[in-house]
């Protein structure tokens, strides 16, 4: 803990001490892959996957107690009219998740991942960007450490989604923060905007934008400023899962968006993860880029709620599957090559 007393000096320290790879199990799995009965690197990014869990999980790779950790927010912004749908949706959705009718539960029980669904005060939602902070130093802090609380389930792999109506155009005025540019260049459709709504959308970011515009230095309060809860548990979530050795899959533009935070802290803070598909959000792909990353997907797919990331964690899953469980040449008495 810090002795100064300001809740980011905390976030601060824990982007500082995070842990490096495990080389040495990284090297034993690229190792066991090539002893596989398969010719060497024929499960092309498989083979990487497995390398990547292993060097952050600290040995043999694993993929048991999977968890997909959604979180939910609501936006002051959406009094600017930047959705297509109206806020009550996000608590609506929460209850659909609770009750098993999302798309995310059914993709949960296809591939036997956990679900958690972290409502964070919907009925509270965050101050208009447009005019004050989205949020003060100490509820920002607190939300990131309540996201590292997913941790306490002792996942050894996180999917992290969000849900939360508005939370695009969040999301696009955090890149536009964090890596330059304008609302037009980072706003999309998210729901379904288009035309002069959509214009709209990137203006009243633009308006976040300037009015935020000299304290956009430090990623930590582009994220109190621009952000959100769900985006802040996000970050912290992904942070935290950096210090308990649990590799994370993130899904979407709005995901990306926390992720993006903590890459503007410091580069090496996203090593430990995978981003699972490329969202047909408008941005993302240029989102990926700036943070020089290959999406494992490309579905078309533009839902959050952690989809893209569960779709993903099922090649991982079959990725450690293969690395555990497939007999090696001398094991199944199959002739190497010369
Ligand atoms: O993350 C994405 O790629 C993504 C792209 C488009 C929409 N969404 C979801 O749609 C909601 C935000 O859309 P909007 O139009 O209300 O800003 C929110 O609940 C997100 O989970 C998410
Ligand atoms: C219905 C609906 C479901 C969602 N899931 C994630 N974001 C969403 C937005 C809407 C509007």
């Amino acid at each position: 803990m810090s002795t100064t007393g300001l809740p980011f000096d905390d976030i601060r320290d824990l982007v500082r001490t995070m842990p490096a790879p495990d080389v040495a199990a990284a090297h034993a799995a690229r190792h066991r892959e090539q002893e596989l009965t398969k010719p060497a690197g024929s499960l092309g990014r498989l083979e990487e996957i497995s390398e990547w869990l292993a060097a952050w999980q600290g040995g043999v790779p694993h993929v048991d107690r999977p968890l997909v950790a959604v979180f939910a927010g609501n936006h002051g912004v959406m009094r600017q009219g930047v959705s297509a749908f109206p806020p009550e949706v996000t608590a609506q959705m929460v209850a659909n998740f609770g009750a098993g009718g999302a798309a995310i539960n059914q993709i949960c029980a296809t591939f036997d991942l956990s679900l958690k669904v972290y409502d964070l005060a919907l009925e509270i939602p965050t101050e208009d960007f447009t005019e004050a902070a989205a949020m003060d130093e100490r509820t920002c802090a607190a939300t990131m450490a309540f996201g590292m609380e997913v941790l306490m389930d002792k996942p050894d792999l996180l999917c992290i989604g969000e849900m939360g109506i508005g939370n695009t155009a969040v999301a696009a005025a955090l890149y536009a923060g964090l890596f330059g540019g304008t609302g037009a260049d980072w706003a999309g459709a998210g729901t379904g905007l288009a035309g002069e709504a959509l214009a709209r959308k990137a203006a009243v970011i633009d308006a976040g934008l300037a009015f935020h515009r000299s304290h956009l230095g430090d990623p930590l309060e582009v994220l109190r400023r621009l952000g959100g809860r769900e985006i802040a548990a996000m970050a912290g979530a992904i942070l935290g899962a950096r210090h308990q050795k649990v590799p994370v899959i993130i899904d979407g533009f709005v995901a990306s968006a926390a992720a993006a935070v903590l890459y503007r802290l410091d580069p090496r803070a996203l090593d430990h993860c995978l981003f699972g598909h490329v969202s047909a959000e408008r941005g993302h792909m240029k989102a990926l880029e700036a943070m020089g990353k290959v999406p494992l997907l490309a579905l078309g797919m533009r839902l959050g709620e952690g989809t893209g990331a569960a779709l993903a964690a099922s090649i991982v899953k079959a990725a450690a599957r293969c690395h555990r469980d497939m007999a090696t040449f001398a094991e199944a008495a199959v002739s190497n090559r010369d």
